[in-house]
């Protein structure tokens, strides 16, 4: 059961209370960096870490060469870490993706005093943590920094566009370079949160003021191409979906062949967009190589809503002896397990506004394939569902393939 009915509010705007709002950053820069050649006390704070790091590198060096894949995590589960300021939105975004909260009600999640760790199910069986915003983790010489990154899958970092970024982005910068050195191969992805209610030209500005205040202190310290990526969020649309599905992609071992395998299922079912998702946090997780387009996304996760509250409510209902045997007896003389193609959901609907079927069918109880087709194809339905039947086959066979032994 899930512990929400599915909500979902487009381009709502809000501000939390009382919050300032603040879009002159570099009316902000800091006072110190107009005192020449005397260190600044983060200039200071850097050095002084950067040492502990190259210590702690040589320590690790030895013990830790062995097995580290280059490109993720070496056992258990890959792990998303959110950080960020206080009251930038981590566990707001955490609740809404993973648990279905509706974005309204994230108005009163109280600030979190410790990390918040979330086992969650899904196709990877990935963990999510939840990192306070007032513990500066490099200020404090107790944290197993092993713990806490070796077997991480990425590193989230939000950032709110509607306050003072100023402060978070010298924070992550001394994060990233920190992490850079220990471990190359985090990848960083920053949120550029809360941009509901900011104009496109707006969000763009901020973006690019972000991302040039980052790179131009990464490349200062040696790090031309280092691995951050930046999303521009909202709890508020499906833009935190979309982020999140770029995020959990990357982890995802040999994502191409998915991707041939949707791009091929379009070619041969004129499709014009084809996502699996995982069907509890309506990330995707794959799509075909049609450009993505936030609309059909937008659809196909509706829609998933829609069919999965269905089948909960009446998924495995008992049929009577005498309705199971009429169903079985001739013409179809097979079990009814065998003339439905899924044990789970299989759906399509035509939306009467430019014709176009959407196809739903699971894959198992994480996965769903869902397709948008083109405009008047539901004659060659029999030939879609036969197509679609073999791709669901070798999605299983790669995820049984792929899942960590
Ligand atoms: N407008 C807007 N507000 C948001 C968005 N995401 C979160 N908020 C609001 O931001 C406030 C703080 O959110 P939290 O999730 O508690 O922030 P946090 O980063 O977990 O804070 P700490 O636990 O103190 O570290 C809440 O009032 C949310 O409703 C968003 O996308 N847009």
């Amino acid at each position: 059961m899930r512990p929400f009915p599915p909500t979902f509010t487009s381009n709502m705007t809000s501000r939390p209370g009382g919050r300032h709002v603040s879009f002159g950053p570099r009316d902000n820069e800091q006072p110190a960096q107009t005192e020449e050649n005397a260190p600044t006390p983060a200039q200071l704070n850097l050095t002084r870490l950067f040492e502990q790091n190259q210590e702690r590198q040589q320590k690790n060096m030895a013990a830790k060469a062995t097995e580290q894949p280059p490109d993720g995590p070496a056992k258990g589960k890959p792990r998303l870490l959110l950080m960020g300021q206080r009251r930038s939105g981590k566990s707001s975004i955490s609740s809404v993706v993973f648990h279905k909260l509706p974005p309204s009600e994230t108005l009163f999640l109280e600030s979190t005093a410790r990390i918040q760790k979330d086992q969650l199910p899904s196709f990877m069986d990935f963990q999510v943590w939840d990192f306070p915003g007032q513990i500066d983790i490099f200020e404090n010489p107790t944290f197993d920094m092993d713990a806490m990154f070796g077997e991480i899958g990425a590193l989230i970092w939000v950032i709110d566009a509607q306050d003072d970024y100023m402060e978070a982005v010298a924070r992550l910068n001394i994060t990233i370079l920190n992490l850079q050195q220990t471990y190359p191969n985090i990848k960083i992805e920053v949120f550029i949160h809360k941009v509901d209610g900011l104009s496109d030209d707006f969000k763009l500005d901020i973006q690019r003021d972000i991302t040039i205040r980052i790179q131009d202190e990464l490349s200062d310290h040696g790090f031309e191409n280092a691995p951050v990526t930046f999303h521009l969020t909202s709890i508020y649309n499906h833009s935190i979906f979309e982020a999140f599905s770029k995020v959990i992609q990357k982890l995802i071992p040999r994502l191409g062949i998915l991707e041939a395998m949707l791009t091929n299922l379009c070619r041969t079912c004129r499709f014009e967009k084809a996502y699996l998702f995982d069907v509890t946090s309506k990330i995707y997780i794959a799509t075909d190589s049609a450009p993505a387009d936030m609309t059909s996304y937008e659809i196909c996760s509706d829609y998933i809503d829609v069919i999965i509250d269905v089948t909960e409510v009446y998924g495995s209902w008992p049929r009577s002896e005498k309705y199971r045997g009429a169903l079985e007896a001739p013409p179809w003389s097979q079990k009814i397990e065998d003339q439905v193609a899924s044990n789970w959901a299989e759906s399509c609907m035509v939306l009467s506004d430019g014709n176009k079927p959407i196809i739903l069918r699971e894959v198992d109880k994480y996965l769903a394939l869902v397709a948008i087709m083109k405009e008047d194809s539901y004659n060659k339905m029999p030939l879609v569902n036969m197509n679609v039947e073999v791709i669901v086959q070798g999605l299983k066979e790669f995820f049984d393939i792929t899942k960590p032994k």
